[in-house]
C-alpha cells in the first residue's frame, strides 16, 4: 500500500533523512521507533505531501505521490505529531469537514463520524469545541479526524502522547480495527508496549534510515534472554545471567552440583532490542543480519518471563 525508496531529506548541512526506505502492506501494523530526531515526522510528513524529499519516490497504492499528489493524498489520513484542528468548531464538525475531504457525503458520513466518536470515546464530547477539551482527548479527535474517511493508508504520529490508559486503549483497538479491515498503518511511539498489543510489525529508525525491519519474532530471536536462579541456600545470591541457550546453562549449573530453589528465564522484549540497537553504530547497524521490507504476519513474541518451580 505505501512503497518508500531512498527518501533523502537535507535542511541545510542537515540530513533529516538519508535513504530512508519503507513498504506497508495492506493490513500490516508497522510501529515505527527512534530516537528524538531519527527522522520519523519527516517521513511522515514527505508521505503526507507537507514536504517534498530531495530524492527518492513515494508510491501509494497505484499513485505516485511525488508527482499524482492530489490523487495518492485521497488515500492516506494522517494524525500529526503537531495538532491541526479548528479549535472553535465542535468536534462533530470537524469531523463533517474531515469525512467531507475524503469524498464521504450524506448517511455514509454520519455513519463514518458515529462510528469513529464510538471507537474513540468521544461521542459524549462530540458536540463541544475542540478548543475546550483536554490534551489527552484532542489528541483522539485528532486520531479521529484520520480514521473517518475510512482511508486505506494511516499514519499516526505518536497518537497516544499524553493520553491516559483508558483511552489509550480505545485508540489501539480502533488502530486494530482498522487494520483487520485492511488498512496499512504506520504507526510512531515512544511506548514500546503498544506495539505489542497492536502485534506490530517493526522499523527502526536512526540517522534518517531504517535499520531494521520485520516482525517483533524475527528481531527479537538472536537477542539473548536471562536466566535467573535463586538458590535453596539463602546465603547464595541471585545468579542472573545473559543466556542464548537457557537449558544448556541450566544443565551445567546443575551439574555443578548446586541446588535452585526457582528458575526463570527472561525472553528479550523491544526494550532489550531497542537498547541492542542503541549500542551499535549507525553504519555498522545492528549485530545480526535484520529482515528488510519483511512482512510476515507472525504472531509477535512480547517480553515474557517463563518460570519453573525447580525440584530442590
Ligand atoms: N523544518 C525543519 N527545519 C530544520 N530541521 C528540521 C526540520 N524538520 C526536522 N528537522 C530536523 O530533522 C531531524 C529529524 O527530525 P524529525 O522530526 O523527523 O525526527 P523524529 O524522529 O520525528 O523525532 P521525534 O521522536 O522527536 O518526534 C531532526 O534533527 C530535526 O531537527
Amino acid at each position: 500500500m505505501l512503497v518508500t525508496n531512498g527518501l533523502v531529506k537535507s535542511y541545510g548541512r542537515h540530513r533529516a533523512l538519508d535513504g530512508f526506505d519503507l513498504t506497508v502492506e495492506p493490513g500490516e501494523i508497522v510501529g515505527l521507533i527512534g530516537h528524538n530526531g531519527a527522522g520519523k515526522t519527516t517521513f511522515v510528513e514527505i508521505v503526507t505531501g507537507l514536504v517534498r524529499p530531495d530524492a527518492g519516490s513515494v508510491r501509494i497504492g497505484p499513485f505516485d505521490a511525488l508527482s499524482e499528489g492530489r490523487d495518492a493524498r485521497r488515500l492516506v489520513g494522517v494524525a500529526p505529531q503537531e495538532l491541526a484542528l479548528y479549535g472553535s468548531v465542535t468536534v462533530r464538525e470537524n469531523l463533517r469537514l474531515l469525512a467531507g475531504l475524503a469524498g464521504l457525503r450524506g448517511r455514509r458520513r454520519d455513519a463514518g463520524i458515529t462510528r469513529v466518536l464510538e471507537e474513540l470515546q468521544l461521542s459524549a464530547v462530540a458536540d463541544r469545541p475542540v478548543g475546550i477539551l483536554s490534551g489527552g482527548q484532542r489528541r483522539r479527535v485528532q486520531a479521529a479526524t484520520a480514521m473517518v474517511g475510512s482511508p486505506p493508508l494511516l499514519l499516526l504520529d505518536e497518537p497516544t502522547a499524553g493520553a491516559d490508559p483508558e483511552t489509550r486503549s480505545a485508540l489501539l483497538a480502533a488502530v486494530r480495527a482498522r487494520a483487520e479491515t485492511g488498512a496499512a498503518v504506520v504507526y510512531t511511539t515512544h511506548y514500546l508496549p503498544e506495539l505489542v498489543d497492536l502485534d506490530a510489525t517493526l522499523a527502526i529508525a536512526r540517522a534518517g534510515r531504517v535499520i531494521a525491519r520485520g516482525t517483533q519474532e524475527e528481531l527479537t530471536r538472536h537477542l539473548p534472554g536471562e536466566l535467573r536462579v535463586t538458590f535453596a541456600d539463602p546465603a547464595e545470591p541471585e545468579l542472573r545471567t545473559p543466556t542464548k541457550d537457557p537449558g544448556a546453562d541450566l544443565a551445567a549449573l546443575l551439574a555443578s552440583g548446586r541446588t535452585p530453589a526457582s528458575v526463570d528465564v527472561h525472553r528479550p522484549g523491544l526494550d532489550d532490542l531497542y537498547h541492542s540497537l542503541e549500542t551499535t553504530t549507525p553504519e555498522a547497524g545492528p549485530t545480526e543480519p535484520t529482515t528488510q521490507q519483511s512482512t510476515v504476519a507472525q504472531a509477535a513474541a512480547p517480553t515474557r518471563t517463563e518460570s519453573h518451580d525447580a525440584a530442590a
